[in-house]
């Protein structure tokens, strides 16, 4: 009689324990399925594996319960943090530091950014991701909540809006939180694409607005609303964020790039996503829409 050891559900955790060794995802606890075969086993090793089995259920139950308090933890921290940053931008606003433009701008860039770069906060736990699609989900409920006028967020509001509109949150911003919660759920720490997706959304579009709005002087010919220099610098930034993410990921482990081809296949995704964003197309679809799925469609097919 053999012993088949069958694991359900192992995942390395290399970096949330400092060493790679086995993590089960917490709600998929380890169980381990003894199949007995035909073969001749003595009770001794029978002893031996019984013993040893019990000692990895406990380590993989510790280990998945370090992992289940990391990942509320993280998860605590993006919620909290997404709180604060529109708070700390509301008061800049209230005080006429800054314009309600600017302030969404900056909200805008600020928070899908660090958003992303919490990302390493969680566990190896495959649940992880869907803990940190949680705090762009609270979010999109608090946007949808105040949006109906169910309730009345001044702070959100002011600082989230174009002109102060509750209406307005249920558009731009909705769009864009469940952008970053779709993108934690499908692509996670698994795929360079997110990062990318979010980076263009985040930072690259983001910009080209500040930037558009303080030097975008001469217009494109073909979209009189956008100007060179809103996308120049939506394309320079966008590829520099995208790749500083990358990089950023890559030193944590998650990836390996050859970064010559990684610099020319995000300048190209960077340029698609660049003119996706000038297009004449803001009134039909949200550039929180148009803009990752260019980036999307793009690094799929180039990366
Ligand atoms: C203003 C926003 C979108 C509008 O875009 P646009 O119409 O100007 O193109 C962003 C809305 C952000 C949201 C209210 C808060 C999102 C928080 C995020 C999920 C978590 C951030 C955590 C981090 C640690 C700050
Ligand atoms: N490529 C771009 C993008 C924005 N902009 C400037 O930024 C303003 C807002 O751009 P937008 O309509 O894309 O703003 P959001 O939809 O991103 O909030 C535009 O009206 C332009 O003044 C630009 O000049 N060039």
């Amino acid at each position: 009689m053999a012993i088949h050891l069958k694991l359900n559900t192992l995942y390395h955790c290399s970096r949330s324990f400092g060493t790679a060794q086995p993590c089960p995802s917490y709600f998929n606890l380890t169980f381990f399925h003894f199949h007995r075969h035909h073969y001749p086993f003595s009770k001794t090793i029978l002893k031996h594996n019984s013993a040893a089995s019990t000692v990895v259920s406990r380590r993989a139950l510790l280990s998945s319960d370090a992992a289940l308090f990391q990942d509320v933890g993280a998860t605590v921290f993006l919620i909290t943090g997404g709180y604060s940053l529109v708070s700390v931008f509301d008061n800049l606003t209230h005080r006429k530091i800054i314009s309600q433009n600017l302030s969404r701008k900056l909200v805008h860039i600020i928070s899908g950014l660090l958003f992303v770069a919490a990302w390493p906060l969680f566990s190896a736990s495959p649940e992880a991701r869907y803990f940190a699609s949680l705090a762009p989900f609270i979010n999109g409920l608090r946007l949808v909540v105040n949006g109906l006028s169910l309730a009345t967020d001044e702070g959100l509001i002011k600082s989230v809006t174009r002109e102060g509109k509750p209406k307005e949150l249920l558009q731009g911003p909705l769009y864009y939180v469940l952008i970053l919660a779709l993108s934690s759920i499908f692509f996670w720490r698994d795929s360079p694409v997110g990062l990318l997706l979010l980076a263009m959304m985040s930072g690259g579009d983001g910009i080209a607005d500040i930037m558009g709005r303080k030097f975008g002087y001469v217009k494109l010919p073909y979209n009189q609303k956008k100007s060179w220099a809103g996308s120049i610098s939506m394309f320079t930034f966008g590829f520099l964020i995208s790749m500083g993410m990358l990089y950023y990921f890559s030193v944590l482990g998650y990836f390996q790039f050859d970064w010559n081809l990684t610099a020319q296949r995000v300048a190209v995704v960077s340029f698609v996503a660049t003119v996706v964003e000038s297009l004449p197309t803001t009134e039909q679809i949200d550039d929180n829409i148009s803009v990752p799925l260019a980036t999307l469609v793009t690094a799929y097919l180039c990366m």
